[in-house]
């Protein structure tokens, strides 16, 4: 069975790790994003199934659960099942990719110690919470609520930072792609 390395991007929401992953992919052909399954609804201009995320009703989310299919799941935001499934791993191996995840906190650990050797874990932060607000207000795409409980969430989150092999503090995005590319070529050259 072949295997490849995996690379672990986690941060709270609206902190950069989706922009700096999707510049990554972009600059290294030998990596392949782990699409992970989701029961949240697709933002409709933006996102698509089977690219952005597996977009499963909670039903069926439920009988991969029962089957076994995750590597890790967890229940993120109102009421909405994430989750990496073991058959996407395999399958961008088998076409003999290394693996970028954009995951939560949590499941970005599960994931560092599911992987042990083979992984590279990666925190994103953000200069401050208000920045972290600033930008989730401009992306646009969470009701008030939704926001609030976002940073609710990503106060805690930040606590789990010294955990990762590494951080980067993404304030200018120029300097942050950077970093990431030199950690990640590191990463993959070793
Ligand atoms: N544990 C886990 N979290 C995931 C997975 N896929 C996405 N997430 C995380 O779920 C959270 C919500 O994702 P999303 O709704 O796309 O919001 P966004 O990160 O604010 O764009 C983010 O922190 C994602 O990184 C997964 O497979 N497992
Ligand atoms: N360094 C940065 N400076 C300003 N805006 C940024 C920076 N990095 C990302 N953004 C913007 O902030 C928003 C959140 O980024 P995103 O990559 O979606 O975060 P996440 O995937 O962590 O939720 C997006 O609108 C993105 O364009």
């Amino acid at each position: 069975m072949p295997s490849g390395k995996a690379i672990i991007f986690s941060a709270p929401s609206g902190s950069g790790k989706t922009t700096i992953v999707k510049h990554l992919l972009g600059k290294f052909p030998n990596l392949g994003f782990s699409i992970s399954a989701s029961t949240r609804d697709k933002r409709g201009r933006t996102e698509q199934n089977g690219k952005d995320y597996y977009f499963l009703s909670p039903e069926e989310f439920k009988q991969k659960i029962d089957e076994n299919e995750f590597i890790e799941w967890e229940e993120v935001y109102e009421g909405n099942f994430y989750g990496t499934l073991k058959e996407e791993i395999q399958r961008l191996w088998d076409n003999g990719k290394h693996v970028i995840f954009d995951v939560d906190v949590k499941g970005g650990l599960n994931l560092k110690r599911y992987f042990g050797d083979k992984a590279l874990a990666i925190f994103v932060k953000v200069p401050s919470m208000e920045v972290l607000q600033e930008r989730l207000k401009d992306r646009g795409t969470e009701s008030e609520e939704s926001l609030s409980r976002r940073l609710y969430k990503a106060k805690f989150e930040m606590t789990f930072a010294d955990k990762f092999d590494a951080v980067i503090v993404n304030d200018n995005i120029q300097h942050s792609f950077e970093e990431a590319e030199q950690m990640v070529a590191a990463f993959l050259s070793k």
